[in-house]
């Protein structure tokens, strides 16, 4: 079984009178609990990849099958619920819901999955990544660093067979990097989680089972 197959997949955004082919035949296949990092240039497809695996953004050609579902073929609806059981995003930008505190929203899907929420695997997961003492307060107090470590801390406690994240640790500092990093692959092994991270950061590639690398909308390298 594979956590996602990705074939012959081709993005291109049209604007006016002018095509910008975004991805190119992008094939790729990741198995259940492989911890994968994306690299590449600036501009290079990694996003709109992401994008597209999460449902965010459709395909122009290709096929994408995570859990051996034929996710691009599922109705808006049907995707939404495929999505919200099977995936986890963790955003560029942290996409916190205000008006409710750090806790409410690191529980929110859980609790929307109606999972019976254990208190101190969120406590476990909040002091791993520092942000314990900030639980019962609103996010918009937080800096965006702490922000986002909640959309982390959020992501892993929903606990989805594959998380996908953009630059997670782009916004912190080391410590707090290595922290998210060594969190992410502790998860990784304890449930079985596919990781898939888009990084510009060595130390993600480094701890990564797999690297692959995408020039130009095409993979040059699938680590193989
Ligand atoms: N909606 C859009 N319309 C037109 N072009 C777009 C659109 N979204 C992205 N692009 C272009 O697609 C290309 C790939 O963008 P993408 O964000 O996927 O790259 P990336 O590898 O994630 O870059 P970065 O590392 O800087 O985040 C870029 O050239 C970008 O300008």
């Amino acid at each position: 079984m594979k956590a996602l197959q990705v074939i012959s997949l081709s993005k291109t955004y049209e604007n006016g009178n002018s095509f910008a082919e975004v991805l190119d035949n992008i094939n790729l296949s990741i198995h259940p609990k492989e911890f994968v990092s994306i690299i590449g240039s600036s501009g290079s497809g990694k996003t709109t990849l992401l994008n597209i695996i999460s449902g965010l953004e459709s395909p122009t050609l290709g096929k994408v099958f995570i859990n051996e579902t034929d996710f691009w073929e599922l109705d808006d609806e049907e995707r939404t619920k495929f999505r919200l059981k099977n995936i986890g995003f963790i955003f560029q930008n942290y996409n916190l819901i205000p008006v409710i505190s750090v806790l409410e929203n690191i529980i929110l899907p859980a609790k929307l999955d109606r999972r019976k929420i254990d208190i101190n695997e969120v406590l476990e997961i909040a002091k791993i990544l520092g942000i314990d003492d900030k639980l019962y307060q609103m996010p918009n107090l937080l800096s965006g660093g702490q922000q986002q470590r909640v959309a982390i801390a959020r992501t892993l406690y929903t606990r989805p067979a594959i998380v996908l994240a953009d630059e997670p640790t782009g916004n912190l500092d080391s410590k707090s990097s290595d922290n998210v990093i060594k969190l992410m692959k502790n998860m990784s092994e304890k449930f079985g989680q596919t990781m898939i991270i888009v990084t510009h950061d060595d130390k993600v590639a480094k701890v990564a089972d797999r690297v692959i690398q995408i020039e130009d909308g095409k993979i040059v390298n699938d680590g193989k």
